[in-house]
C-alpha cells in the first residue's frame, strides 16, 4: 500500500528524515512513535504530499507520488487540533471531502448518516461543532477523514488533547473501527500507550531514522537498543559483560536468555523480573544485601527502588503483600526471561 524508499527531508544541513525505508501493508495499522523533534510529523507530511522530499521516494499502491498533489493521493488526514470548520455544522464538516469530489447531495447525506452512526454520533448532522465536547469533535474529525474512503488514513496525534480516560476508551474504539472497516492506517504519536494499544506494528523514530520496527509485544519485550528501552520508560539499564547465559554487572551476576549477544554490552532488567529473596542463611560476603530506598504504591503493584552496596539503583515491581518497608535489607534475584541484552545503537 505505502512504501518509503530512502525518504529524506533536510532543513538547512540537518536531515529531519534521514533515508527512511518503511512499508505499510493493506489493512495494517502502523504507529510511528518517538520523542519530540524525531521527524514523525515530517514523515506524515511527506506521505501526504505536504512536504517535498529532498531524496528518495514515496510510493502509494506502487506508484511514485513525486509531483502528485495532496488531493490526488487518496489519503485521509486527521490532525491533532481537528481543524473542523467552526461555521459549518457537523454534517457540513463530515461532507467536506465528498463535496470537493462533486458527490451528489443525496449520496452525501446518506454517507454522512452512515459515518455518524459509525463514530457513535447518530443524528448529529445539524449540531454546531462549537457546542461539541473534545471527544465528540475528535469523532467528527474522524468521520470527515473517513468519508471519502481514503486508501490510507493518516492520523497525527489523533487523541493528543483529550484527557487520559477518554483517550484510553477512544483508542480501543478506533482499533475496532479500523479493523471492521479494513482501513490502512499510518498514525504518529508520542504516547507509547496509545501506539501499543492501536497498532499492529510500531515504528520508533530517533533523529529522523527508524530505531526499531516490530509488533507491539516484540518491541516491548525486546527493545533493540538503550535508546528504545529508555524511550519506553525502562530505566534499569546497566553496563554488562556477557559470557554464555550470565552477565557480570554492578548489580552482581545476572542470568540472561540463551543466544543473547556476548561481550561488553548494555543490559535491561524489566522491573517485573526482579525478585526479592530472604537474606537468612546466605553467605553475606557472596550476596551483599540491598537497601530499600523507596516504595511507591501504584495501584496494581508497588514500585520499589533498591540500592546495592555500590552501584546504580534498581527498580522493582512487586505485589503489595511482597513489598518490603523502606530501609529494609533484602536479597535480590533476577528472572532471565525479564532480562534483555541490548543491541548496538544504530550508527
Ligand atoms: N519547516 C521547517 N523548517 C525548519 N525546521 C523544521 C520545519 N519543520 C520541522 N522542522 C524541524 O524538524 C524536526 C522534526 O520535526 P517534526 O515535526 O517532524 O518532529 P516530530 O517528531 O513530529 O515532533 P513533535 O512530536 O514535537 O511533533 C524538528 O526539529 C523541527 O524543528
Amino acid at each position: 500500500m505505502l512504501r518509503l524508499d530512502g525518504a529524506t527531508v533536510r532543513f538547512g544541513d540537518r536531515a529531519v528524515l534521514d533515508a527512511v525505508d518503511l512499508e505499510v501493508a493493506e489493512h495494517e495499522i502502523v504507529c510511528v512513535l518517538g520523542p519530540s523533534g524525531s521527524g514523525k510529523s515530517t514523515l506524515l507530511r511527506a506521505v501526504a504530499g505536504l512536504q517535498v522530499l529532498d531524496g528518495g521516494r514515496v510510493l502509494l499502491g506502487g506508484a511514485d507520488q513525486r509531483g502528485v498533489p495532496v488531493h490526488r493521493r487518496g489519503v485521509g488526514l486527521m490532525f491533532q487540533d481537528h481543524q473542523l470548520f467552526p461555521q459549518r455544522d457537523v454534517g457540513g464538516n463530515v461532507a467536506f471531502g465528498l463535496r470537493m469530489r462533486g458527490t451528489g447531495k443525496a449520496e452525501q447525506a446518506e454517507r454522512v448518516r452512515e459515518l455518524l452512526d459509525l463514530v457513535g454520533l447518530p443524528g448529529a448532522e445539524r449540531r454546531s461543532v462549537a457546542a461539541l465536547s473534545g471527544g465528540e469533535q475528535q469523532r467528527v474529525a474522524l468521520a470527515r477523514a473517513l468519508a471519502p474512503r481514503p486508501r490510507l488514513l493518516m492520523l497525527d496525534e489523533p487523541l493528543g488533547q483529550l484527557d487520559r480516560g477518554l483517550r484510553e476508551r477512544l483508542v480501543v474504539e478506533l482499533r475496532q473501527l479500523f479493523e471492521s472497516l479494513g482501513t490502512t492506517v499510518l498514525a504518529v504519536t508520542h504516547d507509547q500507550g496509545e501506539a501499543f494499544a492501536l497498532a499492529d506494528r510500531v515504528v520508533v523514530m530517533r533523529d529522523g531514522r527508524i530505531a526499531q520496527s516490530g509488533a507491539p509485544v516484540e518491541v516491548w519485550s525486546r527493545p533493540a537498543s538503550e535508546f528504545v528501552a529508555r524511550f519506553l520508560g525502562f530505566d534499569n539499564v546497566v553496563a554488562a559483560r556477557v559470557t554464555g547465559v550470565v552477565a557480570d554487572t554492578a548489580w552482581g551476576k545476572i542470568p540472561v536468555p540463551e543466544d543473547s549477544p556476548q561481550g561488553e554490552r548494555r543490559l535491561l532488567v524489566r522491573p517485573g523480573g526482579v525478585r526479592l529473596v530472604p537474606l537468612e542463611g546466605r553467605p553475606v560476603e557472596r550476596e551483599p544485601a540491598w537497601t530499600v530506598e523507596s516504595r511507591t504504591f501504584r495501584g496494581s503493584h508497588v514500585a520499589v527502588r533498591l540500592r546495592p552496596v555500590d552501584g546504580p539503583a534498581l527498580d522493582a515491581e512487586l505485589p503489595l503483600r511482597e513489598a518490603p518497608e523502606e530501609g529494609a535489607a533484602v536479597g535480590v534475584a533476577f528472572r532471565a526471561e525479564d532480562v534483555v541484552v541490548l543491541g548496538d545503537e544504530l550508527p
